[in-house]
């Protein structure tokens, strides 16, 4: 099932627009898990199991796992999510952006190694660059507006009469669609630019950052960014979840702050 068909099935079966991400920080592990063996394995499908349900996608960030030489586990966490939630959507937050000879091993890494249903891509390469994710029958998501107040230094460039951030969109949304199933990132924190975001790309799925920890506005952002069906984003939290108890009840805790988001980013009627 492609990357499009697979996130419809995820909103259907969770009524929810809510991402959890999966940025595992040791040094903010509960106690239980200190120096225990496997314990960015054990930590994340806690939450995942605390969670699944309120979700419709997961947000694995890759760079969390490889500065703790956790990519062996991130392949057993992503294999646990597809098996044990299926209608959940994995995306792998890597990021990625590189000439097609190399984005080939980056495309091989997201859909082969870790099973992802869709990868986030730099797009500053251009569109040569995305081609080799089309060969897979996963999903592109590529960054368009960050939520990052620094993302304004380049995306918010002028670039012939208009800023960068929709100069992309309107590059993933005409050219690149034409090859694959893509997606694009915009931060809650930005919530008029979600909105013209929106006007530009017709349904495309949005992949929205910035809830929770980096403070963005969740029904702003829903009412930025969602479709005229309430569906189209998903909405993605990390460290406000993951981190809400370091406590032996952190699963607990979580899924309560998961409630909680779910709630604040429902469409109006659902
Ligand atoms: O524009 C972007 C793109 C990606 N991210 C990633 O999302 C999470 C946010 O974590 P929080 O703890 O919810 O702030 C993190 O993995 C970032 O790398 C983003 O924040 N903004």
């Amino acid at each position: 099932m492609g990357f499009h068909a697979q996130l419809e099935r995820s909103w259907t079966a969770s009524n929810s627009l809510l991402c959890v991400g999966l940025d595992p920080d040791p040094a903010r592990f509960p106690a239980l898990l200190d120096g225990a063996p496997d314990a960015i394995y054990r930590f994340c499908v806690a939450i995942v199991d605390a969670t699944a349900d309120l979700v419709c996608a997961f947000k694995p960030q890759i760079a969390y796992f490889a500065s703790q030489r956790a990519e062996e586990p991130l392949e057993r966490i992503c294999t646990y999510i597809r098996e044990q939630y299926p209608d959940v959507t994995l995306v792998l937050d890597a990021k990625r952006g590189d000439i097609g000879s190399t984005a080939e091993h980056y495309a091989r890494e997201a859909f082969g190694r870790y099973g992802a249903h869709a990868v986030t891509v730099n797009p500053y390469l251009g569109t040569d660059s995305a081609l080799p994710y089309f060969e897979h029958e996963g999903g592109v998501i590529a960054l368009c507006r960050t939520s990052n107040p620094g993302g304004d230094d380049l995306q918010n460039l002028d670039c012939g009469g208009e800023p960068l951030f929709v100069r992309t969109a309107r590059m993933v949304a005409e050219q690149w669609s034409q090859h694959g199933e893509c997606g694009l990132v915009v931060g809650a924190t930005y919530p008029g630019e979600l909105e013209r975001v929106r006007g530009v790309v017709g349904d495309l799925p949005i992949l929205v950052p910035g809830i929770g920890a980096q403070g963005g506005d969740p029904a702003a952002a829903v009412k930025a960014g969602a479709r005229d069906d309430g569906r189209g984003l998903m909405i993605s939290s990390s460290r406000a979840v993951l981190y809400a108890s370091n406590g032996d009840d952190f699963a607990e805790a979580a899924r309560r702050t998961a409630i909680e988001s779910r709630l604040a980013t429902l469409p109006a009627g659902w």
